[in-house]
């Protein structure tokens, strides 16, 4: 039996060429769909990120704004130009690039983005919504992750997905998505006990620990499918997930690759939320 490897930037691609049709569809009742992104300082990985995003954007007719500010501006100012893009209705997505400096408290920056124009899905009334199963802008990466599991037929219902990490970005939101698809869901972090045990028992195993390599082959059940949501870059400039690769690779039925897996369907669902932001529809 060979593993099928789930490729998100072949979905990403084809995702895109329609939500270009769409930007096109707007654009005929004269809304340009539009995206501003923040970026405070000048982490390397950031800066990389963005321009990906940028360029996506570019792709399928999204105008996309990149303001760029210094390490040290004050919450204050920060929460000053949130404020006008609030503000300003030819912006219809805000996204500020994360992490932020120490002395910003992340948690107000991203409360103070309008819920309507919030493209990552972090704020409250977002995450709310997205808990009690109203529509809502949801997170990139759990998203798109759900549409790759689609595209290859995964089967949802009534599987034991494991998750690995519990960041409001990746690990919650997902579990609440495969919950909403009849999973039934286990949530495991750094402070579970034989970490190892549980993930065996997973028929779907979601590895976002941000730690290159960490799962290997003794890690997973025969079978299984597996996601990886790591990113790390290693110093020869290399792009590794979570999961070992090649050894896990044997062992499962079907396997996200990194690079190449979820992190374009990330990008991929933060043009799909601006244009669900340019609609207004949440
Ligand atoms: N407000 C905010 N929203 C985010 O969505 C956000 C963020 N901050 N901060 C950082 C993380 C990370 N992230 C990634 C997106 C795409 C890839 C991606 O496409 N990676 C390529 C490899 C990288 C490369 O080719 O250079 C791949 O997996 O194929 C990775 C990581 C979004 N993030």
């Amino acid at each position: 039996m060979s593993t099928t490897i789930m490729y998100g930037n072949t979905l990403a691609k084809k995702m895109s060429a329609e939500l270009k049709k769409e930007v096109e569809q707007l654009h005929d009742v004269d809304i340009y769909p539009t995206l501003t992104v923040l970026i405070i300082g000048d982490n390397p990985a950031s800066k990389t990120y963005v321009r990906m995003k940028q360029k996506a954007c570019e792709k399928i007719g999204i105008q996309s704004n990149v303001v760029e500010l210094q390490d040290d501006i004050s919450e204050s100012e920060l929460l000053g130009k949130i404020n006008q893009l609030n503000q300003d209705p030819t912006v219809h997505g805000i996204l500020v690039q994360l992490p932020l400096p120490q002395h910003i408290n992340e948690k107000k920056v991203l409360e103070y983005i309008h819920p309507q124009k919030d493209v990552d899905g972090f704020h409250p009334i977002n995450v709310g919504r997205l808990a009690i199963g109203h529509d809502a802008l949801i997170p990139c990466t759990p998203i798109g992750i759900i549409k790759l599991l689609e595209s290859y037929n995964v089967d949802i219902q009534g599987k034991h997905a494991v998750i690995i990490g519990r960041s409001n970005i990746v690990g919650k939101p997902i579990g609440q998505l495969l919950l909403n698809q009849n999973a039934t869901v286990t949530y495991t972090h750094s402070k579970t006990n034989n970490l190892s045990h549980m993930t065996r028992q997973a028929d779907i195993l979601i590895v976002a620990v941000g730690k290159a390599q960490f799962i290997s082959e003794d890690d997973i059940k025969e079978g299984a499918v597996i996601v990886d949501v790591g990113n790390t870059f290693l110093e020869n400039g290399k792009v590794v997930g979570d999961v070992d690769f090649e050894s896990v690779k044997e062992k499962a039925n079907k396997i996200t690759p990194v690079p190449k897996g979820v992190g374009p369907m990330t990008i991929t669902m933060l043009l799909h939320n601006t244009i669900k932001a340019a609609r207004n529809t949440v």
